[in-house]
């Protein structure tokens, strides 16, 4: 279990540019399975999660190349469907979340797909239902084995329908895209998550000669294709990424320059950070932070406290409340955090009150952060990363503490940062990996 040790205090200064977005290329990397030809992807992240399904890619007999820093080619002619069945590719699945998207792709093309239950972040209950249900719908048979959590799923074909998702799943419609690009006839999803990351799926998809229509919608439109092809695909900077670096230069008193953000995918984001007092200028397609001493939360209009809760897209993202909260900790007035989404995304508020920040957590889905306006240092920490988001939060925290902090199971936030020390030690800060 590697370690970051980071001496706080230090302020950040200069330029960053963010990686290439974890959940975007997730997808991509699975509807490379789509079709025989190559298909060429830029921009794409050098972390764990992502070099992880790269890998179990070439295992399952994708011919991949990498062909730049951040470019590989996948050629997926010939796929063995017996390793789907083989322990090993049970186990490498369960190790990241992304690893369900495999399903629909596998049974749209070759009829078949198993799964284990899928990894990622600890964050409470994450259901597959909207998945299984949906790629049922289509006409697939579905098995769940308990005793070895193995999801199997067949399809002699698939066949177009209407379907009302239960619940707008990032991952679930990314995966009954997938499914109902190659069946037969039209499908319609309604109540589609529309992230960025679903947008750029799905023009990928229609470059490769799918039919979608309805795109950044939550009706989307699928009219069924023989077969697909080849194409080029860039990923968009990490509006995740993005959010944590403006969090970041506001809680650490920094000047920063976030480069090439792909301003008009990152929604609200910009404007929940605003509403916490932080300046967050536009300058072309960069976002310029400047040095701020004091940020001050706004009220809503009739004077009651402010509140920010995640809700799917075009809402807030529920991977920026960890670090939307983290900031709250050194702006002046009071905030509540609500995480309508997942269930144990809070619980490592403990750590900053250990700190010194002043929140109440109230349940376990909302916490009330009361600002110390900089009138109070957090102290340094020892602790442990539970999970991506909570990870950057706590690094966040240590880089603006007084003293040495330690935080432990940085795996964590490798699975989600690309080289984090490395790039944030360029700008200022003091991080070293043990
Ligand atoms: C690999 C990947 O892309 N992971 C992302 C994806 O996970 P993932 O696709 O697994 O998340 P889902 O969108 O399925 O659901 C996330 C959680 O929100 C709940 N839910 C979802 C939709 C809804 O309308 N109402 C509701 O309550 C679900 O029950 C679940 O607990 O989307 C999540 C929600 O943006 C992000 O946190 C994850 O980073
Ligand atoms: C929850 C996240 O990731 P995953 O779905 O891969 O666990 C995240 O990126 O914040």
């Amino acid at each position: 279990m590697a370690s970051f040790v980071i001496e706080g205090g230090h302020k950040l200064h200069g330029e960053i540019h963010p990686q290439g977005a974890k959940n975007e290329v997730l997808q991509i990397l699975c509807a490379t399975l789509l079709t025989s030809e190559e298909v060429t992807v830029t921009n794409i992240p050098d972390i764990l999660d992502v070099n992880n399904l790269i890998q179990l890619l070439r295992d399952m007999g994708v011919k991949v190349s990498k062909t730049g820093i951040d470019s590989y080619t996948f050629k997926a002619d010939t796929v063995d469907l017996n390793y789907l069945e083989s322990d090993e590719f049970l186990k490498k699945c369960s190790s990241l979340r992304g690893s369900v998207m495999l399903v629909g792709p596998l049974v749209a093309r070759f009829g078949k797909a198993l799964i284990s239950k899928p990894g990622g972040d600890k964050i409470g209950r994450r259901r597959l239902d909207t998945h299984f249900i949906g790629i049922q719908k289509l006409g697939a048979c579905f098995n769940y084995d308990e005793e070895r959590s193995v999801f199997s799923i067949c399809a002699e074909h698939l066949e177009g329908t209407y379907m009302l998702l239960d619940e707008a799943s990032v991952t679930g419609t990314a995966n009954i895209v997938m499914a109902s690009v190659l069946a037969k006839g039209k499908t319609t999803i309604y109540n589609a998550a529309c992230e960025p990351y679903l947008q750029q799926l799905c023009r990928m998809l229609n470059r490769m000669g799918a039919k979608i229509s309805g795109i950044a919608s939550n009706l989307l439109t699928i009219e069924g294709v023989e077969s697909l092809h080849g194409c080029t695909h860039r990923v968009l900077p990490d509006m995740i990424e993005v959010g944590s670096f403006i969090g970041m230069a506001a809680m650490t008193g920094s000047e920063l320059t976030i480069k090439n953000v792909s301003h008009e995918n990152l929604g609200i984001i910009p404007e929940s950070f605003r509403r916490l007092g932080i300046r967050v200028e536009q300058r072309g397609d960069d976002l310029f932070i400047p040095e701020q001493e004091h940020y001050q939360i706004e009220s809503f209009i009739d004077g009651s406290i402010m509140t920010i809760a995640d809700a799917p897209w075009p809402g807030l993202t529920p991977d920026l409340l960890s670090v939307v909260l983290v900031v709250a900790t050194q702006a002046k007035g009071s905030v509540l955090i609500h995480q309508k989404m997942f269930e144990s995304r809070l619980f490592f508020v403990d750590k900053l009150i250990d700190m010194g920040a002043q929140i109440i957590l109230c349940d376990p889905h909302r916490a009330v952060v009361i600002g110390h306006d900089r009138n109070f240092q957090l102290r340094a920490g020892n602790m442990i990363s539970p999970d991506i988001r909570a990870g950057i939060a706590l690094l966040i925290a240590a880089m603006s503490a007084d003293g040495i902090s330690r935080i432990h199971n940085i795996e964590q936030i490798d699975r989600g940062y690309q080289n984090i020390d490395q790039r944030l030690n360029a700008l200022g800060a003091r991080i070293t990996r043990i």
